[in-house]
């Protein structure tokens, strides 16, 4: 490398490693920053005392994520927002908002190079408690992270909708739904069909009223365990939505057999997950780090995927893929049946 490639190869790690960036939009959303700027614009000070924070304090934070782009500042001093920046907003269609208002997941990166060396989950090492079990003895944490996966859920799944209604479902089980994101989508395309939504119980709680209300008996509400019980018997279809990546290889074949076992004769079961590339550079490399890091899951390949299927007695009948490569729809059928 000569001194140029050298400069700017530094330049480009240095990038990469900064962590001020991701803090400074999660400060803005936590303080519910861009919520605070009308269409017109606001001041710092008034900004400020909308967001119930240290004027100056908030100023440097405004001015430094005018340097990410989210915001731009006037000569006269009024704050608005970039085309980037309303993506920030929680009424947007497509906001970030609860997923960058977490600390939670933040916090759980700890020690992540121990976790690499020795096992276990950083998350653990960093919060006291494996997630699922930590976040349900902390009700803020909780409520922001399933105010994320709703959100997540309505976005990443929405491109998929069109393939999993024309499968013609009678009737699904939405196995660790969280507070129903999928099992709204589902529900919306296709009125014949009944969805039991089963999640811990105190997940279940959090199921909002306006949901229960809108679908009536075509929803039925489920607080179990899928690695502890049997999962609701005699359904057409299992669907498991970002679930097993959470899972290291032995639950995610105890919580595929509990479906097996528990499906119709014609059944099938529905995995939207993320189809890792076999070789090469892949973004889903990083959100298989996140599941090391906070799970103990991970991401999985195809070959992987038709691994797991196989120990449970299923194969794969389907793959349905979106354009983005975000996620896909794996279809399950037991061995034999395809
Ligand atoms: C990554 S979230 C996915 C939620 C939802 N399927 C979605 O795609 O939005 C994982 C979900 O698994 C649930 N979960 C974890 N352990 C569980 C268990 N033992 N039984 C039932 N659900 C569980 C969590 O509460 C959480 O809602």
């Amino acid at each position: 490398m000569d001194e140029a490639e050298v400069k700017e190869e530094r330049r480009r790690l240095a990038e990469l490693f900064d962590i001020a960036p991701g803090r400074i939009l999660h400060a803005l959303c936590a303080l519910a920053v861009p919520d605070l700027i009308p269409p017109e614009g606001t001041g710092m000070d008034r900004l400020a005392s909308a967001a119930e924070a240290d004027p100056d304090r908030l100023s440097r934070l405004v001015l430094a994520a005018e340097t990410l782009g989210v915001v731009r500042v006037d000569a006269s001093g009024t704050v608005r927002l970039t085309a980037g920046g309303q993506l920030l907003r929680s009424d947007h269609p497509d906001t970030l908002r609860p997923e960058f208002a977490e600390i939670d997941m933040f916090l759980g990166w700890g020690a992540f190079a121990e976790c690499v060396a020795r096992g276990g989950t950083s998350y653990e090492r960093a919060r006291g408690g494996a997630l699922f079990e930590r976040i349900s003895r902390d009700p803020a944490s909780l409520t922001a992270f399933h105010a994320y996966m709703r959100v997540r859920a309505a976005q990443l799944y929405a491109p998929l909708v069109p393939y999993l209604a024309k499968r013609g479902f009678r009737s699904v089980v939405d196995v660790a739904g969280g507070t129903g994101g999928l099992t709204e989508l589902l529900l919306a395309a296709d009125d014949k069909l009944h969805v039991t939504l089963l999640d811990r119980p105190e997940v279940i709680e959090l199921v909002p009223h306006a949901t229960r209300a809108r679908f009536g008996e075509r929803l039925v509400l489920r607080p179990g365990d899928m690695l502890r019980s049997d999962l609701p018997a005699g359904h057409h279809a299992y669907a498991l939505g970002s679930v097993l990546h959470d899972w290291a290889d032995e639950e995610a074949v105890a919580v595929l057999r509990r479906c097996h076992r528990a499906l119709d004769d014609d059944g099938q079961i529905v995995l939207l997950e993320r189809v890792l590339s076999e070789r090469g550079p892949d973004r889903g490399r990083l959100a298989d780090i996140w599941m090391m890091a906070i799970t103990g899951g991970q991401e999985r390949t195809l070959a992987r995927w038709n691994a797991l299927a196989a120990a449970a007695g299923l194969v794969i009948d389907d793959v349905h893929d979106t354009a983005d490569g975000e996620v896909s729809a794996l279809v399950l059928v037991p061995d034999g049946a395809s």
